[in-house]
């Protein structure tokens, strides 16, 4: 006998679980949702958000090195702790606000653990909660490494907490968190050393833009180690060993503090899937292209949980929508995931919408390449910024834009008119035709696609 029941509830409030809560919500189910982190989920408090925050300073600094001597004089230097108040101004906020806002939309709102009890039964605390749909968004967690000392490593979260920097930080993986991180850390003074298992960092990404932020981030004074896996952390009285191996040798690397980038995975472990008859493969949900259960109807995922796309917040909110309308509707609705745009917020950003070259020549598309690396157009050198390049696929019989890579200043933001033009079916010709304000980045596109 259960101790509620509700039409729907959903585990996580993060991006994913509040938008198919508020959704469902809306019209007129009884809703409930369930989280044992303090509410906002990932993006808000430990991803996305506070990191673009801490980033912020990065850049200040990265300004000022740029120009100093071309009208910037004197050293400035990154204050972490002040700049960690500045960032708890936007993150302490997120859980209260969080909640009263489900309080105001009538969501009822549950803190603990979720487990599986039954196919439409959860167990949170000592209470079991029925419903007849449940969705998964339980977010993404730091993937475990089989290596002796794992334990040792921080996680992202820990590093966005850090009440203050090391001298030295070892970063194991560079993907988007090592990269970020990396290009954080060395502008508030850090000696900063980078190690990705693959000899191709990035691996979603342009590898030749790729090529240029290694020798950009190489230059900052970051050591990157590419083609070395980390097989071990050693502990010691003042600081940590690393050791890494590639095909040829073995490093060993002394660091005060190393951070777990090494990936992350769904974090459906501690569910009780069985419970729930919830079938998975390898830690991933099996999933049709609703997003809903193969073995279980009752049961959806979306966001990070349900291991589709990208984890990014955009596709997050897409899987969150697309999850609401099959529940509501009952219409069967598969998410579109052309045209969502990625970026590393790295200084400069590297980024990409699209097809890669490789993905493009493998569907045997006939394409153009625009490819170009130009640091001396107006954007960066007026900047001093040494990284500047662009990767843009045309199709060649409708000039539609397969694909769009940028590495530079604003590359964040040009990738979104990009996303933008593909979504809409703008192809090159209507690019090249619109007005952009000048001098801004934008305006680099027609040249671009000249
Ligand atoms: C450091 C970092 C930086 C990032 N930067 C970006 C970025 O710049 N741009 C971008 O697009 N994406 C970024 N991402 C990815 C982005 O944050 C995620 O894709 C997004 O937040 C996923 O949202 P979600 O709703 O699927 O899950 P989450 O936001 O992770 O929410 C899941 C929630 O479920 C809860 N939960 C888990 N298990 C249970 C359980 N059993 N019972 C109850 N509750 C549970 C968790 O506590 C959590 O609050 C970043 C990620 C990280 C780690
Ligand atoms: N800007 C953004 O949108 C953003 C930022 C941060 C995180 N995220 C999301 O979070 C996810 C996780 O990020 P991430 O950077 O942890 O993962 P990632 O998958 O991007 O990169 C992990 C890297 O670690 C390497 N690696 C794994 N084990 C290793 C080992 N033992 N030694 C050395 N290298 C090793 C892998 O080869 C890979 O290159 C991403 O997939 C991304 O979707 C997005």
């Amino acid at each position: 006998m259960a101790d509620k029941s509700y039409d729907l509830i959903v585990i996580g409030t993060g991006t994913a679980g509040s938008v198919v809560a508020s959704k469902c919500r809306k019209a007129g189910w009884s809703v409930a949702i369930v989280d044992h982190r303090p509410f906002g989920g990932t993006c808000a408090l430990c991803g996305c958000d506070p990191k673009k925050t801490l980033r912020e300073a990065a850049e200040v600094i990265d300004g000022c090195r740029r120009m100093a001597g071309k009208g910037i004089a004197g050293k400035l230097c990154v204050d972490w702790q002040a700049l960690q108040r500045h960032k708890r101004s936007f993150t302490d906020p997120v859980p209260d606000s969080r909640e009263q806002s489900y309080v105001r939309q009538g969501i009822a709102t549950w803190r603990g653990k979720a487990q599986f009890c039954g196919a439409n039964s959860l167990q949170v605390n000592d209470k079991v909660l029925d419903a007849g749909f449940i969705v998964i968004a339980t977010g993404a967690e730091p993937r475990k490494l089989l290596i002796d000392g794992a334990g040792y490593l921080i996680s992202s979260d820990d590093f966005l907490e850090l009440s203050e920097l090391p001298q030295r930080l070892l970063l194991v993986g560079g993907g988007y968190i090592g990269f970020e991180f990396a290009h954080i850390a060395a502008r508030a003074g850090v000696e900063v050393t980078l190690i990705n298992r693959s000899k191709r960092p990035l691996s979603a990404f342009d590898p030749d833009l790729v090529e240029q932020l290694v020798k950009r981030t190489r230059e900052l004074g970051v050591t990157v180690h590419l083609g070395y896996e980390v097989k071990a952390v050693m502990k010691h009285s003042n600081g940590f060993t690393i050791k890494a191996e590639s095909e040829k040798e073995t490093l060993t690397i002394e660091t005060d503090l190393p951070v777990h980038a090494a990936g992350r995975i769904p974090a459906v472990a501690d569910l009780d899937l069985d419970a729930g008859n919830i079938d998975s493969e390898e830690g991933v949900l099996k999933l049709n292209g609703e997003l809903r259960s193969i073995s279980n109807p009752a049961v959806f995922a979306a966001g990070d949980a349900a291991g589709t796309s990208l984890p990014l917040t955009p596709v997050a909110a897409k899987e969150g929508h697309a999850v609401a309308d099959n529940l509501l509707a009952r219409d069967h609705r598969g998410v579109d995931y052309h045209g969502i745009p990625s970026v590393v917020f790295t200084l400069p950003s590297l980024a990409r919408v699209g097809l890669q070259e490789a993905e493009a020549r493998a569907q045997n598309r006939q394409f153009k390449i625009h490819h170009g690396l130009v640091p001396e157009w107006q954007t960066a050198s007026r900047r001093n910024e040494s990284c500047y390049g662009y990767k843009i696929l045309i199709e060649e019989t409708t000039e539609r834009i397969l694909g769009a890579h940028v590495i530079g200043p604003a590359a964040a933001e040009t990738i979104n008119l990009f996303s933008f033009a593909m979504v809409n079916g703008l192809g090159a010709t209507a690019l090249r035709s619109a007005s952009f304000a000048y001098p801004t980045a934008a305006s680099d596109i027609e040249a671009m696609l000249q």
